[in-house]
């Protein structure tokens, strides 16, 4: 059952979201192109997740019509992170919203504040980390191809969202190595090989051949 939006605003316990509601997260991480929602979508067909990407979110936002709509726009043709206040809320409603209690949530945080916001405002610690590590140069490649018709697929936002990964997001990736909870993935490798190593992040050990 959904909560009411007030519940969704509330602080609890560990897992929780505002409700008696406990559900299982795992971040998945990468730079722009190496292939987060690509396997996110193989991950909710294999083992049962909802996926969340915050940037899908923060479009359908914009396209909403919502009073924020200009500035993540705005922020999005720059690269930039948009603050942590409205994309926490929209993640929140939108697990809230949600039957499911297991949630890939994609491309957050992307920032020391995504970060520090999340953990705050719904008490949810992750399960681990999906970290996709693939070269500049392929996830260029990649996005320069990938031809969905974003505003922010263009070389000059690339750059900027480069910079913006290594300087903000990398530091969340070593955040959670520090505690142990990062699972790398050699991203640079086809979609069938990298889903390969994915699913041993994901398949109980015992489910392996002795
Ligand atoms: N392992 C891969 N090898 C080659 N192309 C890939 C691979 N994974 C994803 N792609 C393609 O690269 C583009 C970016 O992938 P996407 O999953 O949208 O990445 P992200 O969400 O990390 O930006 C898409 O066009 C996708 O089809
Ligand atoms: N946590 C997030 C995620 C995305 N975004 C914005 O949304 C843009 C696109 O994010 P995305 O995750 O859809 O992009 P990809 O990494 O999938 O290419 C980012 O460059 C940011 O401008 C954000 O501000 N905060
Ligand atoms: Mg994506």
């Amino acid at each position: 059952m959904s909560t009411t939006p007030e519940a969704v605003n509330q602080e609890n316990g560990n897992g929780s979201l505002g409700c008696e509601k406990k559900v299982k997260v795992v971040f998945v991480l990468g730079g722009p192109g190496s292939g987060k929602g690509t396997q996110c979508s193989n991950i909710v067909e294999h083992f049962g997740f909802t996926h969340l990407s915050a940037g899908d979110l923060l479009r359908a936002e914009i396209k909403s019509g919502s009073e924020n709509g200009t500035m993540i726009s705005n922020m999005i043709k720059e690269g930039k992170i948009v603050p942590s206040e409205v994309t926490v809320k929209l993640l929140q409603r939108a697990m809230n919203e949600s039957e499911n209690d297991k949630f890939l949530i994609d491309g957050f945080p992307r920032n020391e504040e995504n970060r520090a916001a999340f953990e705050n405002v719904t008490g949810i610690v992750p399960e681990f980390v999906l970290f996709f590590d693939c070269s500049e140069e392929e996830m260029e490649k990649r996005l320069l191809g990938r031809n969905q018709g974003r505003e922010d697929d263009n070389i000059e936002t690339i750059k900027k969202r480069f910079k913006v990964f290594m300087e903000s997001s990398i530091p969340v990736v070593d955040y959670y190595a520090s505690k142990d909870k990062v699972r790398k993935i050699d991203a640079a490798k086809p979609i069938a090989e990298v889903f390969e190593s994915v699913k041993t992040c994901f398949a109980p050990v015992h489910e392996k051949a002795a």
